[in-house]
């Protein structure tokens, strides 16, 4: 009997002292910043500042424009907050980002997205750090110079017709019909990727559910409880998630792209047939032993995700700001009809490039709705900020939020005004205008995402009138569960052909 009182007891003890040892440690994590003097936001445990990125997804530019916020009315221009545990620092300052996003970029070479060797899939340029990135940048650059964009675009724009032969017959069926632009531009979007990586025929738009198609809607709309809690564990604890080799992709988005990249692998193998395409030069470096085959699935798939539903989401808001005000809509319609008219109606790649209004508000577009709204960088090797006292050990998080900055009154006149004359000129460079990034890891694919939007537009302007649905609610306002900028309804619009 006394033995086992015993054995109760030191069981109490060890429970107490665990529960002691376990806040003792919570205490020094969330004093991190306070230990630094740099000001930062209290945190609750366990999510830290983040409360709002669980269950269903992140939407981590609506959160750092908070913090953006709240460090501003401070004066604050390095803050310091968390996620769960662990230090992240915001940065209010557009020359202290350009620090870290150009001049000191050595010290922040990577992004901090979660990657786990167990599912290859994650392991791709968006997810890579260091040399390894640094390796896979240099091997895919040449893919993105213009004269790789300009044998590229004729699939563009063939893509660009069917969604143009598709609206018209969705207009002539019934011309009061309620039209998801951001489902048409994401079929769009989905068929030119799936033409140029995969070299496949996606036929989103005869399909409802064609499988490229229904795997991007898994991928960025569709999140089930079970896969927001793995996106949780790889965000609050990567080391655990590592170990278990737990992965943040879908498992039917995997499986899909693993089969995808294996079918046509082996189809191009066996006909020795060579396209001019992404999938072509992960298919050479495979055969130069310079890539695996799972490091192939790994960066198709990401290609694939980064280049489709930053586009659509783009032209999706670009068309809305032009059903918004309809003499800027008229006056984007005269600059693609002269272009046009100039070249017999023949859209290329270096005509899309002449229409300069068109650009201006492509650029207005990606200012005041930047479809990935947050900037990270990890801190690779500890950093002192010029000019400050504050310092970071590898490991910490940078958020530029670019949403924020984009849209700062101190910055911008007039900020919510969508106004494409302010990029009549060069703007200024030191305003904060990243909406592809900066430095060395900025977009890959910026010419790309120019070119399918832009080829897009184009398509829908020279035929239709675009005004929204009396069912869409203005203005619209931003969710705040989602990686990639969208607006919390459906942006329902009206085409009239003209
Ligand atoms: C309107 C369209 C697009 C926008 C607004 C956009 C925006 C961005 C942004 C903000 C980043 C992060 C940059 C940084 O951290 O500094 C990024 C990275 C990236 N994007 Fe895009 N993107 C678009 C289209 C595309 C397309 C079409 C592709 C490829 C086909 C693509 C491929 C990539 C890749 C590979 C990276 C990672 C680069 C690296 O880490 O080295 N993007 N994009």
């Amino acid at each position: 009997m006394m033995v086992e009182m015993e054995a109760v007891v030191i069981g109490v003890i060890n429970i107490l002292t665990g529960i002691v040892l376990a806040v003792l440690y919570v205490q020094h994590c969330y004093s991190y910043w306070k230990r630094r003097n740099v000001p930062y936001l209290t945190p609750k445990f366990p999510l830290g500042n983040h409360h709002t990125l669980f269950p269903k997804g992140i939407s981590i530019g609506n959160v750092s424009r908070e913090f953006y916020n709240e460090f501003k009315k401070k004066g604050v221009k390095l803050g310091g907050i968390y996620m769960g545990l662990q230090p992240q620092l915001v940065v209010t300052d557009p020359l202290l980002a350009k620090n870290v996003l150009i001049t000191d970029y050595q010290h922040f070479d990577d992004r901090g997205i979660y990657k786990t060797k167990s599912a290859p899939i994650t392991v791709n340029i968006f997810a890579q750090a260091g040399s390894e990135w640094k390796n896979a940048r240099s091997k895919f650059t040449p893919t993105f110079t213009v004269a790789k964009m300009k044998s590229m675009f004729d699939t563009v724009r063939k893509c660009s017709e069917i969604m143009e032969q598709h609206l018209l017959e969705t207009v002539d069926e019934d011309s009061n019909k309620d039209i998801e632009m951001l489902e048409v531009m994401a079929c769009f979007t989905t068929d030119v990727i799936g033409a140029v990586i995969f070299g496949i025929d996606c036929n989103s738009f005869k399909h409802h559910d064609a499988e490229f198609r229904k795997m991007g809607r898994h991928l960025f709309e569709e999140f089930h409880y079970i896969d927001g809690l793995k996106l949780f564990l790889t965000i609050y604890l990567p080391t655990v998630s590592d170990f278990f080799g737990v992965s943040n992709i879908q498992t039917g988005v995997t499986d899909f792209f693993t089969n995808s990249v294996k079918e046509a692998v082996e189809y191009r193998e066996k006909t020795g047939m060579k396209r001019p395409d992404f999938l072509q030069t992960l298919l050479d470096m495979k055969a130069e032993g310079k890539l695996t085959f799972d490091e192939v699935v790994g960066q198709a798939f990401l290609f694939f995700a980064a280049g489709f539903e930053t586009s659509s989401n783009a032209g999706t808001m670009c068309l809305y700001e032009l059903a918004l005000q309809q003499d800027l809509q008229d006056k984007v319609r005269a600059n693609i009809h002269s272009i046009l008219n100039k070249y017999d109606g023949e859209v290329t790649y270096d005509t899309l490039n002449e229409m300069k209004y068109l650009n201006q508000v492509f650029e207005e577009t990606l200012r005041l709705w930047p479809p990935v709204s947050t900037l990270t960088r990890v801190c690779s090797k500890d950093y002192t900020f010029p000019g400050t006292e504050v310092s970071i050990e590898k490991g910490v998080m940078v958020l530029v939020p670019l949403l924020a900055m984009q849209r700062d009154p101190d910055y911008w006149h007039d900020p919510l005004k969508f106004d494409p004359d302010r990029f009549e000129d060069e703007i200024d460079k030191n305003l904060p205008y990243w909406p592809f990034g900066e430095g060395p890891r900025n977009c890959l694919g910026t010419k790309f995402g120019y070119m399918q939007v832009k080829m897009g537009i184009v398509q829908i302007l020279k035929n239709f009138k675009v005004t929204l649905s009396p069912k869409t609610k203005v203005p619209v306002q931003l969710h705040p569960e989602t990686f990639v900028l969208h607006t919390t309804e459906t942006i329902f619009f009206r085409l009239e052909k003209i």
